[in-house]
């Protein structure tokens, strides 16, 4: 191809519908790995396995008061005129278990979360009970009927021996850590993190550390990037940035494959002089799924397969950067993890004020959602230029605003995707 008409062949791009490239995308997220992690550093983590109940829980009836185990039977027809007594013959702290049996009339002291005695149909807590002592026994005084049951959570209330408790596909956090931890799943099937190489491109990027220069800016993609991937349950490496230059990127990017499950870049996917991603995805050594997606920010969103794994070629725009993750990156991280919800949760909220710039893409919007009354409204940043960084921070959602020529207006019904981390 000559050099024109392979210019040319840069701003000729097919653009595809959002959800037609997450289907290209995901079409070729494979399973990651299982690996076993102890149970204390499984948050976050994605289980690879179903775990189901080695036994009943809990496995024996347990006490939910401080109180006496009795027999409730032995308080029929009690009252406060006709007080029953019964006889202290028994003390269960504890993690201990029942000493002796209780025959009619008797009662055992017993604590929250001890194993009620197989003859106790009833715990009755102390402050329903008077105490006393005659001729050297101790006994209790009951003033009213105890129902069978009370206070007694019998075996198997929470779950039965072999009842699925989690499923593949769960993402670990405190709720599941504890349903482990009760079953004593000290070591967790987990998907294995995909490594995911990110590299940025483009000579005005300064390292965060250095001082500013005219014309420079500081590389802020790679940490916004890396701190997405983590938070999508991936595992980022940062990179050495590539310079604008055709042959070392195609040189470091195949390296990035050799090494890691997936790339991402920023930067160069556009159609400018120095746009060498655009380039390098159209090269014979990468099936390219697509270079353009019916959206804003993001319409140069890039994805290609290389060796089977996913390159993303991200735009350099802060803004953009964030949705091409968001929408394409972070859902083929998820499938490869088995997560059950690789997409980011859709709501519909109420559209706070008028959003009036007109576009033919699908527009997906940085905004704030704000509950007044009972109803949930989205509200549009207000500054959303695909090259603006600074609103990201205040975002907790993206807003969805369909290809219009009028705009939408406030109170009308959109669809938000709920970020992440969200305030
Ligand atoms: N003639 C046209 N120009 C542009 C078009 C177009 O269709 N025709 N598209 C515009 C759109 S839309 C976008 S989005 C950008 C995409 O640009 P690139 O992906 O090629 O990114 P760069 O050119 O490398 O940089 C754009 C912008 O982002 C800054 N940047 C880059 N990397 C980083 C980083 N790691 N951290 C922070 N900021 C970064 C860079 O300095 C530029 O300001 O193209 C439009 N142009
Ligand atoms: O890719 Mo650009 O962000 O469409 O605005
Ligand atoms: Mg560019």
């Amino acid at each position: 191809m000559s050099a024109l008409s392979e210019r040319e062949d840069k701003f000729r791009r097919r653009a595809i519908s959002v959800q037609e490239g997450q289907e290209k995308v995901l079409a070729f997220a494979k399973t990651a790995e299982t690996e076993w992690v102890p149970l204390p550093d499984a948050q976050g983590r994605v289980l690879a396995e179903d775990i189901s109940a080695p036994h009943p829980y809990p496995h024996f009836r347990r006490s939910g008061m401080d109180g006496f185990a009795i027999r409730s039977g032995d308080t029929v027809g009690c009252t406060s005129e006709r007080p029953v007594y019964l006889e202290v013959v028994d003390e269960i702290p504890c993690g201990s278990l029942p000493s002796v049996s209780l025959v009619p009339g008797t009662a055992a002291r017993i604590m929250t979360g001890a194993k009620v005695p197989d003859e106790a149909d009833a715990v009755v807590m102390f402050e329903m009970t008077e105490s006393g002592a005659d001729q050297g026994k101790d006994f209790i005084m009951l003033k009213r009927e105890i129902a069978p049951g009370s206070n007694v959570t019998p075996v198997g209330l929470e779950l039965a021996a072999g009842d699925l408790i989690l499923a593949r596909g769960r993402r670990i956090s405190a709720g599941e850590i504890s349903v482990l931890a009760t079953f004593g799943v000290y070591r967790v099937p987990v998907a294995k993190r995909p490594r995911v190489a990110i590299f940025s491109t483009g000579s005005e990027l300064l390292g965060i550390d250095e001082p500013l220069q005219d014309g420079r800016i500081r590389n802020s993609n790679t940490y916004m990037l890396a701190t997405q991937v983590r938070e999508a349950g991936g595992e980022p490496h940062i990179l050495e940035a590539i310079a604008d230059d055709l042959a070392t990127a195609r040189l470091k990017v195949q390296e990035a494959f050799a090494l890691y499950d997936l790339v991402i870049t920023t930067g160069g996917v556009s159609v400018g002089d120095f746009d060498i991603m655009a380039d390098l995805v159209r090269g014979d050594d990468v099936e390219m799924l697509f270079n353009k997606v019916m959206m804003r920010p993001g319409s140069v969103t890039t994805a290609a397969i290389k060796e089977g794994k996913h390159l993303f070629a991200l735009s350099g725009n802060p803004g953009a950067c964030f949705v091409g993750f968001e929408l394409f990156v972070r859902p083929v991280i998820g499938r490869m993890l088995g997560t059950d919800q690789p997409f980011l949760p859709e709501w519909e909220a109420e559209l706070g004020r008028d959003y009036t710039k007109v576009n033919n893409f699908t527009r997906f919007v940085r905004g704030r959602l704000e509950v007044r009354d009972g109803r949930l409204f989205a509200y549009p940043a207000a500054l959303d230029e695909s090259s603006v960084m600074i609103t990201i921070k205040d975002s907790d959602c993206l807003i969805v605003i369909p290809p219009s020529s009028r705009g939408v207006q406030a109170g009308e019904t959109v669809s938000v995707l709920r970020l992440p981390g969200a305030r």
